[in-house]
């Protein structure tokens, strides 16, 4: 059978989005597999589907490059926004996820005309049995040097819903990955901290309103952004004095994005804008597990979206590789 999916893009990370009424249409777990395959069409960092909702304009789910699923994905979200908006003629849509019914709207390009979306990241939780995470007896680990992960690292754990370890750290471990590699590799393998694995992030406070974010994502490995994570990172950076403002610019490998961080009574309300970039469109031939490329046809937004990145690598160029 032939399908359409489409490669898009928030600050580069990469995912195939395909939309169906059928949930069960095809194996989503050897698909998206076959699909993140560095070496076919030069891979993704996971499938996004859209799907039809009970309670919103449309449903997102999300699979990683391993085949696990995610309970969110704030890059991704803003690509499901645009692709649902423009199908629905409106600019502003809930997406239904796993864990909330998120708010999504299209907003002024935050560089030059490219599509951008500003998407609710909810619900946000430091317990770390919301991750699952365990450490000892205590029930968070909130700006915290963790000794059997690293000296000096201040380490907060949060779900946005899906779990991430933020670290705030010097210049030499952003020059310098393979601490922040050699953790996540093994909070992401069989160990007693991170039940189901963990992204882990390294945060870089560059200014008093910008941060540089590199994440390993769980499920993927290093990727050119996390939205979630970008989030994350924001808040704690926020909520420990390393940037002054509720709106911060985050910086990381593959572009940037803005983040808006509202500390409430009692919640906070986070909302991510970036880009939601289309780079192709592909025709699939799909018959049980056997997939096979038939056609595609790249649009000219990739060409627009360099441009901004030009702009990321002169501001990162001193300590990001
Ligand atoms: N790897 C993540 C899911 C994708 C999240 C990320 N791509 C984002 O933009 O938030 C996890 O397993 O929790």
């Amino acid at each position: 059978m032939e399908r359409t999916f489409l490669k898009v893009h928030g600050s580069g990370n990469t995912f195939y989005l395909y939309n169906t009424d059928n949930e069960n249409e095809f194996n989503w777990v050897e698909l998206t597999k076959w699909l993140c395959q560095k070496d076919n069409h030069k891979g993704a960092d996971g499938l996004l589907l859209v799907l039809p909702s009970e309670s919103a304009d449309a449903k997102m789910r999300v699979i990683n490059a391993d085949g696990s699923e995610a309970s969110m994905c704030g890059n991704g979200l803003r690509c499901v926004a645009r692709f649902v908006c423009e199908n629905i003629g409106k600019d502003e849509a809930i997406i239904e996820t796993m864990k909330a019914d998120l708010f999504v709207k299209k907003e002024t390009p935050l560089f030059e005309d490219i599509p951008t979306y500003a998407v609710e990241i909810s619900p946000v939780l430091f317990s770390l049995s919301s991750l699952p995470m365990v450490y000892g007896e205590q029930t968070e680990i909130r700006h915290q040097v963790i000794p059997e992960f690293s000296s000096t690292i201040p380490y907060t754990a949060v779900s946005v819903p899906n779990p991430h370890l933020i670290g705030i750290v010097e210049q030499e471990d952003i020059e310098n990955r393979t601490h922040q590699q050699n953790l996540a590799q093994f909070l992401n393998s069989e160990n007693e901290y991170c039940l189901d694995g963990v992204n882990v992030s390294y945060v870089y406070p560059m200014k008093n309103d910008t941060i540089f974010v590199r994440t390993f994502e769980r499920g993927v490995g290093f990727t050119n952004a996390c939205g979630t994570a970008m989030t994350a990172s924001a808040l704690v950076s926020r909520l420990n004095g390393f940037v002054e403002y509720d709106v911060i610019t985050v910086f990381n490998p593959g572009g940037f994005v803005r983040c808006e961080v509202k500390i409430l009574e009692d919640e906070y309300k986070l909302t991510l804008i970036g880009n939601a970039t289309v780079t192709a469109s592909y025709i699939l031939d799909i018959m049980d597990n056997e997939f096979k490329i038939v056609s595609f046809d790249e649009t000219e937004e990739q060409g627009q979206y360099e441009k901004c990145l030009e702009i990321v690598k002169k501001e990162t160029a001193s300590f990001a590789s």
